[in-house]
């Protein structure tokens, strides 16, 4: 696959960030509220998170794994459209937050997609018999229409 393959998928690329604040929570893990299980939408996400972990991954055993700050260290997590863009060679991360640390806690999610006009169609390579195309082909911005308006609660 050539190296500049996705570069007219970027020419107008999504781009967003939050700063998320989790107070300091009394609640026990269950009460609280965090931010429940969900996947990303766009390509990937690069969060940036203080030393409170609370960030957890779910693992291919159906384990919640803490991603536990690492200093100057960033937690990159494989997001829908490059999921379907792979045809499932990437999967989107499955995270949550459930803020144990005793203290407030900072995160800065960066979620960066493709222009909403580029047709989400999964690459040639990641296509065979052995493994067809699993998505139907729409625009990145029909697809995010179509998760906006079938959101559920906590996702992204
Ligand atoms: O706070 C975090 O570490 C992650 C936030 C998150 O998953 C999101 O905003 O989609
Ligand atoms: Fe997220």
């Amino acid at each position: 696959m050539p190296e500049d393959y996705f570069d007219d998928y970027v020419k107008h690329p999504e781009a967003g960030m939050r700063i998320i604040h989790y107070p300091q929570q009394e609640a026990s893990a269950v009460d609280q509220n965090g931010i429940g299980a969900h996947t990303d939408f766009e390509c990937f996400t690069i969060v940036t998170q203080d030393g409170n972990d609370g960030l957890e991954v779910l693992n291919k055993d159906g384990y919640w794994v803490k991603a536990k700050p690492v200093p100057d260290a960033f937690v990159v997590n494989i997001a829908d459209c490059f999921m379907r863009q792979t045809n499932d060679f990437f999967v989107s991360t499955v995270h949550r937050v459930i803020n144990k640390s005793g203290r407030e806690r900072y995160s800065l999610p960066f979620f960066f997609g493709f222009d909403r006009s580029k047709r989400l169609e999964a690459v040639p390579s990641c296509v065979s018999d052995e493994n067809p195309m699993k998505y139907p082909i729409m625009t990145s911005g029909e697809y995010y229409h179509y998760r906006a308006t079938n959101a559920k609660a906590g996702s992204s």
